[in-house]
């Protein structure tokens, strides 16, 4: 099957043969106006100017006139699977409590992980695929999804087995992540070796033997996972073939950083808090850094300095977080109007940061992120929209008229 997508105002992300985009870099996108791409099946197989196409052998014609395309967002950190919500948490903290208060009255994470214990694996399906559906609508196309609220074995298993659930129905890229290290079970709380020893020796070993999760992630921070515990459990996850991608610096800076590049760390995500050796430890290293504004402002804590790690030259990448207690949202629109007015990134800089970064941050950039023959045919379509920043300018609108997916109209 080939669809033809024709009269596309401007082509936005046309590939630039990088991995990813750093410092000046981020603030360049290749695009083409008046444009048109073939698709076959999931593939991109042509693009270029208008009056340049030659095809005639299309079975499917779509009249893109008026509307910018755009590669599908890449959103490489969340933790969508999860159950109900954490609502009566959000009115805590409008009162005045804060998430670290709430976590340390056994709230937050644990929480979290009592509801998804009671909550059988067709339900927390049910509940995941509708959080999944959304985000494609609004036009992801490949998402990380973390486990990390179930904190047994057995809890752990389900997140997993239903993300890869997820992986088998949807034409949505999905990476699945192991972070079984996101909070100390209260059981654990006087023998947190004792967590780390069942995290390592018997929920990891599940784990590989149904080849459940590509990447392994560790919370580390004060009164979570240490840089040492961390280290153990990155080395651990290494033996099956588990690449780390840490939750480092979200309230203090420990060192995590420079650790996670030592153990070659995909990503490093949150960074709210970042020192100038933090810095030095990404510079030269293959390890993404990755903003998550959503958080930042549904917690009112300070935003990653993204405009400190572009003039040092680095990357940035932008997700949602998606999750119950810090980010309970999975748009992406919303993350680049954010990044553009809170983290000070240009429209072009949030673009490359939330398609070409994003894949990068989760292995993916070979086939996704940029617009190249061979990748698979992610797109969206934009509405009517005067220019590409209108994207982030007219933050809550939505702009997206129809998402394509492996070359499959999603909307
Ligand atoms: N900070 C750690 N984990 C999540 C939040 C988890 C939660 O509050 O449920 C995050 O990335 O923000
Ligand atoms: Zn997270």
């Amino acid at each position: 099957m080939k669809v033809l997508f024709k009269h596309i105002k401007q082509l936005v992300g046309i590939d630039v043969g990088r991995a990813f985009v750093a410092g000046a870099q981020m603030n360049e996108l290749n695009t083409i106006e008046n444009a048109f791409i073939l698709v076959e099946d999931e593939i991109i197989i042509d693009y270029g100017k208008m009056e340049e196409c030659m095809h005639q052998e299309s079975d499917e014609i779509v009249d893109c006139r008026g509307s910018i395309v755009v590669p599908a967002w890449c959103d490489s950190h969340t933790h969508l699977v999860y159950a109900g919500n954490r609502e009566s948490e959000f009115v805590d903290r409008i009162k005045g409590a804060t998430y670290e208060e709430i976590a340390a009255k056994g709230g937050g994470i644990l929480n979290s992980a009592r509801k998804l214990q009671q909550t059988s694996f067709d339900e927390l399906y049910e509940q995941s695929r509708k959080r999944l559906e959304g985000i494609m609508r609004m036009g992801t196309g490949a998402v990380e999804i973390k486990s990390g609220y179930g904190l047994t074995t057995e809890a752990e298993l389900k997140m997993l087995r239903v993300i890869k659930k997820l992986k088998e129905n949807y034409p949505i890229q999905i990476k699945a992540t192991f972070l079984g290290a996101h909070a100390m079970p209260t059981e654990f709380k006087k023998n947190k070796q004792g967590y780390t020893s069942l995290l390592i020796d018997e929920m990891l070993p599940a784990i590989a033997d149904e080849n459940l999760a590509d990447f392994i992630d560790v919370f580390c921070e004060e009164g979570y996972f240490s840089v040492q515990e961390m280290e153990q459990i990155l080395e651990a996850g290494a033996k099956y073939g588990l690449v780390p991608k840490v939750h480092v610096n979200q309230f203090n800076a420990l060192g995590g950083i420079a650790a996670a590049v030592k153990h070659n760390a995909r990503s490093v995500d949150h960074l709210e808090v970042l020192t100038v050796q933090d810095i030095k430890a990404l510079t030269g290293s293959n390890t993404m850094p990755v903003a998550l504004p959503g958080c930042s402002f549904f917690l009112g804590i300070p935003y990653t300095p993204a405009r400190t790690l572009i003039n040092a030259n680095l990357p940035v990448a932008l997700a949602t977080d998606y999750n119950p207690g810090s980010a309970p949202s999975g748009n992406m629109n919303f993350v680049l109007s954010t990044a553009c007015i809170k983290l000070n990134m240009s429209p072009t800089e949030a673009i490359n940061a939330a398609t070409l970064n994003g894949a990068y941050a989760m292995n993916l950039e070979d086939s996704l992120g940029s617009i190249k023959k061979g990748k698979l045919a992610n797109l969206i379509i934009t509405q009517n929209v005067p220019s590409l920043g209108y994207l982030p300018y007219s933050f809550g609108e939505d702009n997206v008229k129809h998402v394509y997916l492996k070359g499959q109209k999603i909307v």
